[in-house]
């Protein structure tokens, strides 16, 4: 018998076969404590959740017959993922279930913002008759920014197009070829916070989407511009957003999520240009029917023994392959999170080309590991080894491996080669034995960067005195250089220069190097 626990409200109609399976024993409390989830959770084999429930890594720790976490919608932030690999939990989601719903909300906000339905039906609700105080605008003809053009983000796209507003989208996937097939123009994040009159975002919150509606961005928006967000709060910075509608900069906004929630007593909500909803762009009956059936489909599955649609954090590779090639997963995967952090554009083809070592080997699982570290940029831990390649088919991206014959002298060579609609790059790396990881190569150049940490990458001219004002200057910003490498082709020509350091570059000494005559391009990464 599996005890299934299900701590937030779900649609019963949807979990219905959960119910009623004779092999389930379901526990409903869907205002469970934090402290009655620890006690409950101890002989739990799965767990169901919305946004709500905190399953945290003492939550896994105290569920010693865990087996499944099921997440009834998309976001899996409220679920910590590492704690549950670590302990053999796989965690599914719902991805599909609640698109729709979220975009209507999201419709359902932009018209509300633009004519102050909320502002208005509130003042007659305390007697008062205001009709010029609540002039609106209208939405034909004005530009829709849409920052993240997945899933959401598109459905959005077409029903403003359906109100003939212009739209005008970002997404790191997108390229102008796949935007004019779904009818919207293509920019850049700068172009669409310029061009847009309402702003909406339609990101997972991940580590680079975390504040990227921040002072600066805002201030690049049309004066009376208005903002919306219904996808996670903390994308857009709140006290800047608050600034910026207190000056009057941007008109007003439309927020269905918070950086905190609940959220009853926030600053935001005193406003009278700020629309808010309690987090419900998922609730409806359909979208929790469809979201509570799919969990559903999948913890049952998961628990005996099946295939599951949605895995998050599934691992999928047998024990005698994994044997073999899991010396070479960190060294793919941060093979991949390198060149994907330092390559510009909209990624159309990653290949990916094994040589050495590893010519007689299945290195699919690497491919796969490899792609997760690219994609992983943009869409956080919600791409994984198992659900990887389609992830980047979903997103127009070719995937190609191949097996070469060219070591460049190294037992074992791992080459990643990623094209955008910009450039082409490509970093090779090998383990070393007894040593771990390098990065070999970067583009033409030749290096030897242990791939972990802050690193920084330089692209300058092979001048004298380069290397020295880089060294200065992070001195002067207290930054600690721990190696430093430099590759260049020709004397006097393009070079690069990989530093690992102690610590993060902040934006200031990033933007000091750049000043440097002889540089041409910094990027700061994490890895
Ligand atoms: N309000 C709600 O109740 C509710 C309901 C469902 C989903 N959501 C949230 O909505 C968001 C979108 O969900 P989805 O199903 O469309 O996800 P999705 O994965 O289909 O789309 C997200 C898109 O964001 C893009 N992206 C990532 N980083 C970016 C960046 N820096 N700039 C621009 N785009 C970037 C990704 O490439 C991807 O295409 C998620 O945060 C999800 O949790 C909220
Ligand atoms: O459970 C909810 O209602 C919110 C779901 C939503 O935020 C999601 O990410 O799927």
């Amino acid at each position: 018998m599996y005890r299934v626990l299900i701590c937030d409200p779900l649609s019963e109609e949807g979990i219905r076969p959960l119910l009623d399976a004779e092999d389930v024993e379901a526990v409903m409390n869907p205002s469970m404590s934090y402290e009655e989830l620890l006690k409950e959770v101890s002989s739990a084999h799965a767990i169901l959740v919305r946004s709500q429930t905190q399953v945290t890594r003492e939550v896994i720790e105290h569920a010693k017959e865990l087996k499944v976490i099921g997440r009834a919608g998309v976001g899996v932030d409220n679920i910590d993922l590492d704690a549950a690999t670590e302990n053999g939990v796989v965690v599914v989601n719902a991805p599909d279930g609640n698109t729709i719903s979220t975009a209507e909300h999201t419709m359902a906000m932009l018209m509300s913002l633009a004519r102050n339905i909320p502002q208005a039906y509130h003042q007659l609700q305390n007697k008062r008759w205001e009709r010029k105080k609540f002039v609106g605008v209208e939405l034909k003809n004005k530009t829709l920014g849409i920052v993240g053009f997945g899933r959401i983000g598109k459905e959005v796209a077409q029903r403003a197009k359906g109100h003939r507003m212009n739209v005008v989208a970002f997404d790191p996937f997108l390229t102008k070829e796949k935007a004019d097939k779904s009818g919207v123009s293509h920019g850049s994040l700068q172009e669409v916070l310029q061009q847009a009159d309402f702003l909406t975002v339609h990101t997972p919150l991940i580590e680079e989407t975390k504040h990227l509606i921040d002072r600066e961005a805002i201030q690049l928006m049309k004066p009376g511009a208005r903002i919306l967000n219904c996808a996670r709060g903390g994308i857009i910075e709140e006290d800047a957003l608050y600034e910026a509608i207190k000056s009057g900069k941007i008109a007003g906004a439309a927020l269905d999520v918070f950086e905190e929630e609940p959220a009853t007593e926030h600053k935001l909500l005193t406003l009278p240009e700020v629309i808010a909803t309690p987090h419900l762009g998922a609730s409806t009956i359909e979208a929790q029917e469809n979201v509570a059936t799919d969990v559903s489909y999948d913890v049952m599955e998961l628990l005996r023994g099946g295939t599951v649609k949605h895995p998050v954090n599934m691992p999928s590779v047998s024990p005698e392959t994994m044997e073999k090639i899991s010396p070479y997963f960190q060294l793919s995967e941060r093979l991949g999170a390198f060149l994907s952090r330092v390559v510009e554009g909209a990624l159309e083809r990653v290949n990916v080309y094994y040589s050495g070592d590893l010519l007689d080997m299945d290195t699919m699982p690497l491919t796969r590991i490899a792609v997760k570290g690219i994609l992983q940029r943009h869409i956080g831990d919600r791409v994984n080894d198992v659900n990887a390649f389609k992830t980047a088919s979903d997103k127009g991206i070719i995937i190609n491996e191949h097996k070469s014959t060219s070591t460049k002298g190294f037992t074992n060579l791992v080459t990643i080669e990623i094209e955008t609609d910009e450039e082409k790059r490509s970093v090779a790396g090998t383990l070393l034995n007894g040593l771990g990881a390098r990065i070999v190569q970067l583009d033409q150049y030749s290096i030897d960067v242990i791939p972990e940490g802050h690193l920084v990458v330089i692209h300058h001219r092979d001048q004298p005195g380069a290397i020295g004002r880089v060294g200065n200057l992070l001195a002067d910003h207290h930054v600690n250089i721990a190696t430093m490498q430099v590759g260049r082709t020709i004397l006097g020509g393009d070079a690069v220069m990989i530093l690992t350091i102690d610590k993060e570059v902040e934006a200031v000494c990033k933007d000091a190097l750049s000043q440097v005559a002889e540089i041409n391009k910094v990027q700061c990464l994490t890895l």
